[in-house]
């Protein structure tokens, strides 16, 4: 019998069409090599042109996704992405302090406040934006917003790097540990930076922008592979390099699917 990998959470919504959400908060683990456990939080009817329908699970429901893997299983690190609304912010709250998920406990937590998709369909009601800062920022070892997101959160509209260093200050003043404000929303800039930031310092991880139409799913890609290095013992730091790197080959290796934007692609380790 072999030992049990590291086991990470994902509190998140399914894509019908594969290319984001659990599905590839799932590969990315898989190719990883850490066991990935679901807190599903919402099905949405999705392709590759978008997103026409969505249902809510039960926010007791999602909560109690939480504690049944985190009391059995037990868990190494988490994340979230699609979250809905405030009432599920609201119900996973408590379940997370109760395992130990987040600052205060021993469970990496890291927290991707998805609030669209990338075709503009929302996945967070606007009611939820306060639930989101007041009960989940404070609780974050990292956040990793991209400028959509940080627009929403903080107001701020980044166009360039030193809009990018101002809003990592603001969402820092929010109380997470870490912060990494992605620069794919960056159009202008030819290199794709993402800046990371604890208060004190700033780590600048520039990457190559691919042209492509097919970035499915490359937050969520993002933070899984961050979220799969913590649970292996990275430091932060550490652990968004190792992300970093990962989502750079996952969209090298993106593929077309449909008639809209493509996935890209965790399994860039396997042949096909
Ligand atoms: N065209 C691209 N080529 C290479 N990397 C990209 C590209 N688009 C996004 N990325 C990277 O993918 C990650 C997610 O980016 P971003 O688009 O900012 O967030 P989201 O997917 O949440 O909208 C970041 O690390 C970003 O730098
Ligand atoms: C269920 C779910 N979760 C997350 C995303 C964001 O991914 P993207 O920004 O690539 O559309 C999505 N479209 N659907």
């Amino acid at each position: 019998m072999t030992e049990a990998p590291p086991r990470v959470l994902t509190i998140a919504g399914s894509d019908s069409g594969g290319g984001a959400g659990i599905q590839a908060d799932l590969r990315t683990f898989f190719a990883c090599g850490v066991h990935g456990c679901v807190a599903l939080t919402a099905v949405t009817v999705q392709n590759s042109l978008g997103v026409t329908g969505v249902a809510e699970i039960p926010a007791e429901t999602v909560a109690a996704q939480i504690l049944s893997v985190a009391e059995d299983i037990g868990l190494q690190a988490a994340k979230t992405g699609m979250l809905a609304s405030a009432a599920i912010i609201e119900a996973i709250t408590p379940a997370l302090d109760r395992v130990g998920i987040g600052r205060g406990g021993r469970t990496p937590f890291v927290v991707d406040p998805v609030s669209a998709s990338m075709h503009g369909d929302q996945l967070l009601a606007d009611s939820a934006l306060d639930a989101l800062r007041g009960l989940l920022f404070p609780r974050a070892t990292l956040v990793t917003p991209n400028l959509d997101e940080v627009r929403l959160i903080t107001g701020i509209a980044v166009e360039d790097r030193a809009d990018q260093r101002v809003a990592a200050k603001a969402l820092h003043a929010l109380g997470p540990e870490w912060v990494l404000v992605k620069g794919g929303h960056m159009w202008d800039d030819p290199e794709c930076l993402d800046l990371l930031y604890d208060g004190s310092e700033f780590i600048e991880l520039p990457g190559p922008r691919y042209d492509t139409r097919h970035t499915h799913g490359s937050g969520d890609t993002l933070a899984s592979s961050i979220s799969s290095a913590l649970a292996k013992g990275a430091t932060v730091p550490e652990a968004v390099r190792f992300g970093k790197d990962f989502i750079v080959r996952s969209v090298a290796a993106a593929y077309p699917l449909g008639a809209g934007d493509g996935p890209v692609s965790p399994l860039w380790r396997l042949d096909r």
